[in-house]
């Protein structure tokens, strides 16, 4: 489907963003998983978190939507999912295949999880690796792509230095972990989102965290109470309009309900460094995660240099990022990223190839790249979201200062993780 995007200045208004989406995902997760019923509020009903939905469904467990966005989940215990009948369909999403793969290694059931053809691409060994060492038994594809056939097995504790800074494996490792006998000790080489952590100590799970290392006992016996769990807006979703205001004129927006969890958001770290005009009103506690309301207005902007720690915590933003460096005075230079390589597609290579035909000076490095700004965005372009959201999403943002119209092929994929993009947008008009 092709997406039509015209230039627009003064953006003003409130906009609600939705769910986080890897909190939902674990909201189902842990929900299904505690003894009894869990509530779940600003659940994201984007297709990466309804696969997650899916497949828990499909393991015997009932889920039912009160309305949009609420769900009460009949939790079954640590012990109680049942074997699919079916093939496990996690579409496009790399945290249902990665957290799936974890959580069930140790049931004493077998399963198979497949996806679509970008996610039958991804690497599944980091994950299979060290569950196999674990006692796991799963194969793979070319032992490394899905579809992935697991046979529940009785998992050991593991010691583990993550080779990348990655929370689907952190999250499948202490997913596995719950069942282990031994303990799980982790090291991670530098933070990345932590929602699984948070998550199972808020379900009563007694898990330590000492800055990147965490440790789950294997001694105690585990149990998960359920919760009430209300879900923050999405970080990865409020870039895009955060970006939308700063380098459109005039404008000025305020995003309600956003997550503000440090783990997550060297976005925001980035804009002030930019010189972006943002700031959070109201911060307050949803379930355990930071959150405020952000005012962000049109702002005068210079590039950057942006690597190191900082990259697991801004991964996903990254293609906007490079949308916000087009629109910024001099060069801002992105390293250490060559995981936006095994997303949904080659994240660098997408947003280098697409920029370019927007007229954007960027070159691409084999871990990141160089923008030059201030560019001028043509119009009248065609441009490709190589079926990746984000990458359809970013160049949506960058449309708004072209010079005329411009569209967007395959922007259906938007769905996987922000359905009312298009509608939020629109309504700014
Ligand atoms: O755990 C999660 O919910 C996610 C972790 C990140 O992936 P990696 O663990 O591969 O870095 C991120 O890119 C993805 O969108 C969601
Ligand atoms: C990489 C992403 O998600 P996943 O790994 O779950 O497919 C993303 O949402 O940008």
């Amino acid at each position: 489907m092709d997406l039509k995007i015209n230039q627009l200045n003064r953006l003003k208004g409130e906009l609600v963003i939705p769910g986080d989406k890897s909190i939902s995902h674990r909201s189902i997760i842990l929900g299904s998983l505690a003894d009894g019923k869990t509530r779940v509020k600003g659940f994201l009903e984007s297709e990466d978190c309804l696969n997650t939905l899916a497949a828990f469904r499909a393991m015997g467990v009932t889920i039912e939507k009160i309305r949009p966005g609420e769900y009460i989940i009949e939790g079954v215990g640590l012990y109680g999912l049942k074997e699919p009948e079916q093939v496990i369909d996690c579409g496009n999403s790399g945290t249902s295949m990665r957290l799936l793969a974890g959580l069930l290694a140790p049931q004493n059931f077998y399963t198979v999880l497949t996806g679509d053809h970008s996610l039958r691409h991804r690497p599944m060994d980091r994950v299979i690796e060290p569950l196999n060492r674990m006692g796991a038994k799963i194969w793979a594809r070319k032992g490394k792509y899905a579809p992935l056939s697991i046979q529940g097995s009785k998992l050991q504790g593991i010691n583990y230095s993550l080779p990348v800074a990655s929370a689907q494996v952190k999250s499948a490792i202490l997913l596995a972990g719950l069942y282990a006998d031994g303990d799980i000790n982790l090291i991670e080489p530098g933070l990345s989102r932590d929602h699984t952590e948070r998550m199972l100590i808020g379900f009563g799970v007694d898990l330590q965290k000492d800055g990147n290392k965490i440790h789950l006992s294997g001694e105690t016996e585990k149990r998960l109470y359920p919760q009430d769990l209300q879900i923050p807006g999405d970080i990865s979703s409020a870039a895009f309009f955060i970006t939308a205001g700063l380098i459109t004129s005039g404008s000025e927006i305020l995003l309600k309900n956003v997550g503000l969890n440090p783990t997550r958001s060297g976005f925001i770290e980035v804009v002030k460094k930019m010189g972006g005009e943002i700031e959070f009103l109201n911060p307050r506690k949803m379930s355990g995660e930071p959150v405020a309301d952000i005012l962000v207005k049109s702002s005068k902007l210079h590039g950057i240099t942006i690597e190191g720690e900082i990259i697991p915590r801004l991964i996903d933003e990254l293609p906007i990022i490079a949308v916000l460096a087009s629109q910024a005075e001099g060069k801002t230079i992105i390293r250490d990223a060559a995981e936006l390589r095994v997303k949904e597609t080659d994240r660098i290579k997408a947003m280098a190839s697409e920029l370019t035909k927007l007229g954007v000076e960027i070159e691409e490095l084999p871990d990141g790249m160089v923008v030059q700004g201030p560019a001028r965005i043509r119009g009248g372009v065609k441009v490709h979201s190589y079926g990746d959201h984000r990458i359809a999403m970013s160049l949506a943002i960058a449309g708004l200062v072209a010079d005329s119209e411009i569209i967007i092929q395959e922007s259906q994929c938007i769905n996987t993780s922000f359905p009312e993009f298009v509608k939020i947008l629109r309504s700014l008009y």
